[in-house]
């Protein structure tokens, strides 16, 4: 039985007072693999921050990785950022620190304490991204494609139920964008969900998915074409 990681039922995603969507529905489950699209200004991002309790659920049921996005509350917002994995667009590193401090300093941030732990677990998410032996340097000291995919192995140090990847790609060029989203493939069937905001579509024409599209204030799912 496929088991449901995001349900929203007649939500509707505000910025402050002004309706971005209204009444989305809608269900993904464990192991899917979605794009998300729109124009600029559609309400991706939005959508997303509503996701992560960045902006608050304030119409309509959603329930995420087990969590009621309707009655959260302030202190269960750090439970609910664990069990998820968020990527942007601009990466978000720490500059003043190493790619192994910058994950370290999430494992810390989020309960863990035991070193030989921390340090084995940094260098599996490091493997997973093919960037094992980048440790030691500084952000500044890697490419765009690299620097997206220390943010990869960051959102996967918690082993997450559902990574939300806001634009991954915007910031790469199209043979850095393929590598980026050949790992996010790769680990989408490892088993982990992902959800992914996106402009390229070229990488969706390569890598065709289940697509949802945010338009005049609404979400609906776009049907493939068969070719
Ligand atoms: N902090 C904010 N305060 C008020 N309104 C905002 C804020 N951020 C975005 N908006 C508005 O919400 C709407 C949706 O914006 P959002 O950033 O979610 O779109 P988007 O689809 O992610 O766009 P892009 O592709 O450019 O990132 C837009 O009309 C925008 O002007």
């Amino acid at each position: 039985m496929s088991e449901t990681v995001l349900s929203l039922k007649e939500a509707a995603i505000y910025q402050k007072d002004n309706l971005v969507l209204s009444d989305v529905t809608l269900n993904i489950n464990k192991g899917e693999f979605i794009y998300l699209i729109g124009k600029t200004g559609a309400g991706k991002s939005s959508f997303m921050k509503t996701l992560y309790a960045d902006l608050p659920l304030k119409e309509g049921d959603g329930s995420i990785v087990g969590y009621n996005l309707a009655t959260l509350k302030n202190k269960e917002i750090p439970h609910l950022r664990r069990k998820l994995g968020v990527v942007f667009q601009d990466f978000k590193l720490l500059s003043d620190r190493t790619i192994f401090n910058n994950l370290e300093f999430v494992l810390k941030a989020t309960g863990w304490k035991n070193k030989a732990e921390m340090k084995m677990r940094i260098d599996e998410v490091l493997t997973k991204v093919g960037m094992n032996s980048k440790g030691f340097k500084f952000p500044h000291e890697l490419s765009g494609g690299e620097q997206q995919r220390i943010a990869i192995a960051r959102a996967l140090l918690n082993d997450p139920e559902l990574i939300i990847a806001d634009e991954p790609t915007g910031n790469l060029d199209p043979q850095t964008s393929i590598e980026v989203m050949g790992i996010l493939r790769e680990i989408n069937q490892n088993g982990n969900t992902i959800l992914m905001a996106t402009h390229d579509y070229a990488l969706i024409l390569k890598y065709p998915s289940k697509t949802l599209k945010l338009q005049d204030g609404k979400i609906f799912e776009v049907v493939q074409k068969k070719v």
